[in-house]
């Protein structure tokens, strides 16, 4: 069975005592690239490796194809998420990623892809110790193949194409516990369009509580707040290093950007992400910025209503202005921008501002993992990296 799988992966196992030793280093022994499998993972008959160009629009719109139907849905499956072409092309092609990290497998007479797994290179900081991660995402598998245990090749061959570039731990997220998690998190919605999201069972409209109230109670000014806000340009894209780089030091969990990193994942893309900058009218000087990208949810049981707009909260530094302002002024903007409601996790600092701002509470939990490093749980507000 699964646990079966994750029992002979270098993960922490669930009954382990450990002690403070034990922390901050690798769970696997040492090896290296000498010792890794030289040859891919055998597949079962009829199906074959294939590597993806996401960069290439055909092969894109496969792997599309193949998630828009077949990969993860919420617990009461009635959305899917629907990740857009360009941007599965976006997540997948940052400033020096591997393309032989980004396959997946193939079979029948038509060669169809039934199965996919990414990966990328991620610098991260652990408790203060830099750690060359890759951030392994998109795994699926057609639904027509499961108990075929293709997902645990693909995770294992993965693992083998990533430690090829002497490369040994992995972070990624899920909504299934799974031997061990470094945080559970748990997830937050805000209603930008109260009425739709109860037409489509999103929401439920509060005990007493009659539409025209609950619309009322949920909204929002038309306009922004905050003064001198605008969208990131290239010409930011220093300074929204600057504060990010430095923003994200203060936690337990981070990602550390480079330049390129910061101007390929938040300078804004049209249907993919969106940022702005706070420019103090004064000083042109640039303290604060917002972010949040976009990632619609198929509606699988509706009449009318066929996806859900949805927009998720990314990286938001606030230095001069409130971070609830701030984050209040992302919720201003999606709505401009017709979302209907507006996702985050209690990661980071969100928290402290999910309440005021009216988000409610989620009926689920996003756990995050590494893969072959032991560390102590985290709480959410120590954990500082968002996967999309
Ligand atoms: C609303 O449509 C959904 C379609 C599929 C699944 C879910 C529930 C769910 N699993 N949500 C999240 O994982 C989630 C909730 C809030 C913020 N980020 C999230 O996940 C992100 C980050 C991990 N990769 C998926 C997107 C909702």
């Amino acid at each position: 069975d699964i646990h079966e799988f994750w029992d002979s992966q270098p993960v922490p196992k669930a009954y382990e005592k450990i002690d403070e030793s034990m922390y901050d280093q690798q769970i696997d022994v040492p090896k290296t690239v000498a010792d890794v499998r030289p040859e891919p993972y055998t597949l079962p008959p009829g199906y074959t490796w294939a590597n993806i160009d996401i960069g290439n629009r055909t092969e894109a719109q496969e792997v599309y194809d193949l998630l828009t139907q077949n990969y993860v849905e919420d617990d009461d499956n009635m959305f899917r998420f629907d990740y857009s072409i360009e941007f599965l092309q976006w997540a997948l092609t940052p400033p020096g990623f591997h393309k032989e990290w980004l396959f997946g497998v193939r079979g029948g007479k038509k060669n169809k892809l039934f199965g996919f797994i990414s990966g990328i290179p991620v610098d991260t900081k652990i408790r203060g110790k830099q750690v060359t991660m890759a951030e392994i995402n998109f795994l699926c598998v057609h639904k027509s193949l499961r108990t075929k245990r293709l997902a645990t090749v693909l995770i294992k061959e993965v693992t083998r194409r990533v430690n090829l570039h002497d490369i040994w731990q992995a972070i990624y997220t899920a909504g299934v516990l799974i031997p061990l998690p470094i945080s559970k998190t748990t997830y937050w919605h805000r209603s930008l369009n109260p009425k739709k999201l109860v037409e489509v069972g999103f929401s439920s409209l509060p005990a007493n509580t009659p539409m025209a109230r609950y619309v009322k109670l949920l909204k929002l000014p038309g306009e922004t707040s905050v003064k001198g806000l605008r969208e990131m340009q290239k010409s930011d894209v220093k300074v929204v290093h600057d504060l990010l780089n430095a923003y994200l030091s203060k936690f337990e969990v981070h990602l550390h950007f480079t330049e390129a990193e910061v101007a390929h994942f938040l300078l804004p893309r049209a249907g993919v992400v969106d940022t702005y900058v706070v420019e103090n009218p004064q000083t042109k000087e640039i303290k604060d910025f917002l972010s949040f990208y976009h990632l619609p949810s198929s509606i699988l049981k509706h009449e009318v209503h066929k996806t859900l707009r949805v927009a998720y909260c990314y990286y938001n530094v606030a230095n001069t202005v409130p971070m609830e302002e701030l984050i209040r002024n992302a919720l201003i903007i999606a709505k401009q921008k017709d979302f209907d409601v507006f996702n985050a996790l209690d990661i980071m600092e969100n928290e402290t501002l999910l309440k005021e701002l009216k988000f409610g509470i989620g009926d689920g939990n996003l756990h995050y993992y590494f893969y072959n490093w032991r560390v102590p749980e985290f709480k959410p507000n120590q954990i500082g990296i968002v996967l999309v």
